[in-house]
C-alpha cells in the first residue's frame, strides 16, 4: 500500500469548506468550472478563495468538454497547478493543454463502469500527457458527482501505465474497504463529505480523514 494517500476534495464553493479541508490535511482542492453542476463555481469566487489558501495546497479545475482557450484562461486566471477533464477530451486535446497551459499538468478522467466502452488501446495514447487518471464511475447520463461507487475490480483490466486516483462515491462506510482494495495513489472525495451539493459536513471531512490516515499508519505496521 501506498505511504500516503494524497486526498483531493472537490466541489469546493465556500472559503469556510476550503480552511475546513486544509486543516483536516486535504492535499488538493477541486473547483468545477461545469455550469451544469450543482458544485458550479465561476472562476472570479474560486481565484478570492484560492488566493486564500496557505502554501502547499493544489488547486484542480474540473472541465467537461470544454473549448481549450477558455480552460486555459481560467488555468492562467485562477493559477491552477492541475486540469481534471472530466469529458471526451482526446488525446490529442491533452497534448496541446499539456503544451500551452503548463506547468499546470493534467488529469484525465475515465468513467468506469457497465457499458463505459473503456479499451486499453483507447487509454494508452493519453500516457504521454497526463499526469496521472482519475477513475469516476460511469453514468449514462451524469457525468461527475454520481455520489455511486464502481465495480473497483475493473481497474486491473484497463491496464493503466500512469498513477491513478480514486473517485465516485467515496464515503466514511467504504473509503477503507476501497483503498485496501485497490490501493490508488490518491483519492478524490466530493458528494460523500456534502451537507447537500456544493457545502462540505466539515465534521464527516475530518473523519474521512482520520479515516484515511489510520489506515496509512495500520498498513505502515
Ligand atoms: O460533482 C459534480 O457535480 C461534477 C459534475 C461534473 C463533472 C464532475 C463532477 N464531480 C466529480 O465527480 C467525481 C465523483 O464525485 P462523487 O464522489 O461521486 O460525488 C469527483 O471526481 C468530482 O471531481
Amino acid at each position: 500500500m501506498n505511504a500516503r494517500i494524497r486526498v483531493k476534495m472537490c466541489g469546493i464553493t465556500r472559503i469556510e469548506d476550503a480552511t475546513a479541508a486544509v486543516e483536516a490535511g486535504v492535499d488538493a482542492l477541486g473547483f468545477i468550472f461545469f455550469e451544469k453542476s450543482p458544485r458550479f463555481i465561476d472562476p472570479e469566487e474560486a481565484r478570492l478563495i484560492i488566493e486564500a489558501l496557505p502554501p502547499f495546497v493544489d488547486v484542480v479545475g474540473v472541465f467537461v468538454d470544454k473549448k481549450r482557450n477558455e480552460v486555459e484562461e481560467i488555468i492562467d486566471y485562477c493559477r491552477l497547478n492541475y486540469a481534471q477533464l472530466h469529458g471526451t477530451e482526446s488525446p490529442k486535446y491533452c497534448e496541446r493543454l499539456a503544451r500551452f497551459a503548463a506547468p499546470c499538468q493534467i488529469l484525465k478522467v475515465l468513467r468506469v463502469g457497465p457499458g463505459d466502452g473503456l479499451s486499453v488501446a483507447d487509454i494508452t495514447p493519453y500516457n504521454p500527457h497526463v499526469r496521472g487518471f482519475l477513475l469516476d464511475t460511469f453514468h449514462k447520463s451524469q457525468l461527475g458527482g454520481t455520489g455511486k461507487s464502481f465495480d473497483w475490480s475493473r481497474i486491473n483490466q484497463l491496464k493503466l501505465q500512469r498513477p491513478f486516483i480514486l473517485a465516485g462515491g467515496l464515503t466514511l462506510d467504504n473509503i477503507a474497504a476501497a483503498i485496501s482494495a485497490v490501493q490508488p495513489y490518491g483519492v478524490d472525495i466530493n458528494s460523500g463529505v456534502e451537507e447537500r451539493p456544493g457545502c462540505k459536513d466539515h465534521e464527516l471531512v475530518r473523519k474521512m480523514m482520520q479515516a484515511i490516515r489510520t489506515l496509512e499508519v495500520n498498513a505502515g505496521k
